[in-house]
């Protein structure tokens, strides 16, 4: 789905390393960086991102084939025919490596997924612009561990938008999740704090708490943020972002990061034209893995590798370990 098209053509690409010769000049190695380059960008990763990735390549492979042309330029005698394709060909596995090593480094989260624990209250902050999708999204992840059985509750924190709480309150109505907030409060901090400390007090296992968003990373939402963080201090601040808002990610994604401590990441309406890379650029950003996927109204949510790579093809070995930090 979403990536498999990135997939593909980086699959394509690396392809093109696998010459009739087994050999890969300086010429061959540009033109594929090129392809990668241009179907990362194209699929909304970060260009900053695929710069690095790019001259990080080269650096490392140049020398590889320098070594390569002059072995064989020395190589002239027929006898050496056999051999030097064998090395050559091994050049050109080399180069693949490194390429692959390279989105692997990237994008490979730097933190392992927050695991909920069974009979403890879990905390989880959802933070996000305004129509990121969290209150959609609280709904399908309360959904998600209430159907597991994890007595779950949920807390708008969310006094911005009229009416967060009304879509908190019937949504947690239709999952018969019980919820907290209030239609007179405005101090989303004490909401937050209260909230919390109710469902803890009740020994909930799975406490979701939702906040406002803006429209853009203003400086008065991070700060706010940070303040229901330390209220309510979250076993797990997730992001949700918005994967339509393409390129636009890597700096949304950063400024969060920079203001709570984002330990996963929610992309949402993958349902619609976005193209992914965005999912990505959000990982390196805060380098904490992707643990959902949105896609569509409905509350139920699907788990990122059942929903992107549904086929077995290789960009689910790239993507599972490199993005996702699957086990
Ligand atoms: N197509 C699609 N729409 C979604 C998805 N997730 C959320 N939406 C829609 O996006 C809009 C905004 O979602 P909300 O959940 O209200 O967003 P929010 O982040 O809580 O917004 P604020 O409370 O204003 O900060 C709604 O119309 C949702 O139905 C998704 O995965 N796919």
């Amino acid at each position: 789905m979403v990536l498999a098209e990135l997939g593909g053509k980086l699959r394509d690409s690396l392809r093109k390393l696998h010459t009739s010769s087994g050999r890969v000049t300086q010429t061959q190695l540009n033109a594929v960086l090129s392809d990668i380059t241009r179907a990362l960008i194209e699929s909304d990763v970060n260009v900053k991102l695929v710069m690095t990735m790019r001259d990080n390549v080269k650096q490392n492979v140049e020398q590889l084939i320098e070594k390569d042309d002059d072995d064989d330029d020395d190589d002239d005698d027929d006898a050496n025919e056999q051999r030097r394709k064998r090395r050559a060909s091994n050049v050109s596995k080399l180069v693949q490596k490194a390429v692959v090593e390279e989105l692997v480094r990237l994008l490979q989260p730097q933190r392992k997924a927050y695991v909920p624990k069974r009979g403890k209250p879990n905390v989880v902050l959802f933070v996000g612009l305004q129509g990121a999708g969290k209150t959609t999204t609280i709904a399908k992840y309360a959904n998600y561990y209430q159907r597991r059985g994890w007595k779950t509750a949920m807390v708008c924190a969310d006094t911005f938008r009229a009416g967060a709480f009304d879509q908190l309150k019937q949504n947690a109505t239709k999952l018969r999740v019980p919820f907290y907030g209030s239609y007179t409060e405005a101090d989303p901090v004490a909401i937050a704090e209260e909230g919390v400390d109710q469902f803890v007090h009740e020994h909930y296992e799975m406490i979701i708490v939702d906040t406002s968003g803006r429209h853009r990373q203003e400086a008065g939402l991070l700060e706010e943020m940070q303040e229901i963080a330390a209220a309510v201090r979250p076993d797990n601040t997730v992001l949700v972002m918005d994967a339509t808002q393409g390129q636009a990610v890597y700096d949304q994604a950063m400024a969060f990061s920079n203001a709570v401590d984002v330990g996963s990441v929610i992309i949402t309406k993958l349902d619609g034209h976005a193209k992914g890379g965005g999912a990505l650029s959000a990982v390196a950003a805060t380098e904490s893995p992707i643990i959902f996927l949105g896609s569509g109204e409905q509350a139920s949510l699907f788990s990122v590798h059942e929903l992107v790579f549904g086929a077995n093809t290789e960009f689910k070995f790239l993507g599972k370990s490199l993005i996702f930090g699957a086990d």
